[in-house]
C-alpha cells in the first residue's frame, strides 16, 4: 500500500466515532499465523464496508466469520484472495500477508494468489462441463501436470478428498451440473483442492443446501483442515460452533472480537457479541 493510502485511512479512522472498543491492532492468534491482516479498510466508492480490521488466521484451523447481514464478512473474506479486484468501485487499503508476503504487492500474480488461496461460493457454481473437466481445468491451466496419468491422479485424489469420488467415479464424463446441490458443492470443493491451495475461503458454502448435504460439507470441512487453512463465512451460529476452532465477530464493518470459538460462544468479552450470539439482534 502506498503512503498516501495509509494516510487516508488513518484520517478516516480518526473520523470514525462509531468505532467500538475492538481488538484492532492486537494479534488474535497465539501460535503460527498463515494470514495476517493489519488495519484493513475496504471501500465501495465512498462507502466504507470494512473499517480498520486487524486479525490473524492460524494454519490448519477453521476460522469462522460471523455477524449480522451487511457487516462486511464477505467483503473481508474476498479481500483475502483479492477477489474484490474484479469489482471496479472496490478499493482495499491496509496490509494483508500470506506467510509474511504482502498479497497486494504489485508484483503479485493474482491468478497464482487465487490458486494458493482458493474460494468456494455460496451457490454451487460448477462449469458447464463434465465432472472430470471441472476438476481438471485448474491443474491444466496452472501447468501442474505433464501427462494425462498425472491429471487423472489429481482428479481422483481431489474428488476423494472432497468426499465425492465414490458417488461419481462411474460417471466422470457426465455434466457436473447434473449432480445434486450438495454434490455440486463438493465438486466445487474438489475443484478448489485440485490446484493444491494452502487456504480455502468459503462464503456461506451450505446456505443453498439441505440439512443432510450441509452435514456432509461440515464433516468435510473438519477433515480438510488437516491439510488446509480454512476461513468460512456463515450465518449459522450453530455451524460456526460446530466447524470452527476460532471465531471472528463483525459488526458494521468492524471486527468486534475474535477468539477461540468456545470462548466466543460461551463467554464473549463484548456486549455486541453477546447480543448477537444470544439472538438479541442480527
Ligand atoms: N459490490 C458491491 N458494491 C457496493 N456495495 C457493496 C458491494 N458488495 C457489498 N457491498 C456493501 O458492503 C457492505 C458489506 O457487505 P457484505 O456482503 O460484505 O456483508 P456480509 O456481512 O457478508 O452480509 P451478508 O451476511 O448479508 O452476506 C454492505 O453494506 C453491502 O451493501
Amino acid at each position: 500500500m502506498s503512503d498516501e493510502q495509509h494516510t487516508e485511512s488513518a484520517h478516516d479512522h480518526a473520523q470514525d466515532h462509531a468505532r467500538p472498543d475492538t481488538t484492532a491492532g492486537k494479534p488474535t492468534v497465539d501460535g503460527p499465523v498463515k494470514v495476517a491482516s493489519r488495519h484493513v479498510d475496504v471501500f465501495y466508492g465512498e462507502k466504507q464496508a470494512i473499517k480498520d480490521v486487524s486479525l490473524d488466521i492460524a494454519p490448519n484451523e477453521v476460522t469462522a466469520f460471523i455477524g449480522p447481514s451487511g457487516c462486511g464478512k464477505s467483503t473481508f473474506l474476498r479481500a483475502l484472495n483479492r477477489m474484490n479486484d474484479i469489482i471496479d468501485i472496490c478499493r482495499v487499503t491496509g496490509d494483508i500477508r500470506l506467510d509474511g508476503d504482502d498479497i497486494y504487492d504489485r508484483r503479485v500474480d493474482v491468478v497464482q494468489l487465487r490458486a494458493r488461496v482458493g474460494m468456494v461460493f455460496q451457490k454451487p457454481n460448477p462449469f458447464p462441463k463434465s465432472i472430470y473437466e471441472n476438476v481438471a481445468y485448474g491443474p491444466r491451466i496452472h501447468g501442474l501436470v505433464a501427462h494425462k496419468d498425472e491429471l487423472d491422479e489429481i482428479v481422483h485424489t481431489s474428488l476423494d478428498r472432497a468426499g465425492l469420488l465414490n458417488e461419481v467415479k462411474d460417471r466422470l464424463e457426465t455434466p457436473g451440473t447434473g449432480l445434486s446441490g450438495g454434490q455440486q458443492q463438493r465438486l466445487c470443493i474438489a475443484r478448489a483442492i485440485a490446484v493444491s491451495p494452502e487456504v480455502i475461503l468459503m462464503d456461506e458454502p451450505c446456505s443453498a443446501l439441505d440439512p443432510i448435504a450441509t452435514a456432509k460439507i461440515e464433516e468435510l470441512i473438519d477433515e480438510l483442515r488437516e491439510n488446509y487453512t480454512i476461513v468460512i463465512v456463515t450465518h449459522s451460529m450453530q455451524q460456526a460452533a460446530r466447524v470452527s476452532q476460532r471465531t471472528a465477530f463483525f459488526h458494521l464493518g468492524h471486527l468486534v472480537e475474535m477468539g477461540d470459538t468456545e470462548t466466543i460462544f460461551t463467554n464473549p468479552e463484548h456486549r455486541l457479541t453477546q447480543g448477537y450470539i444470544t439472538g438479541r439482534f442480527g
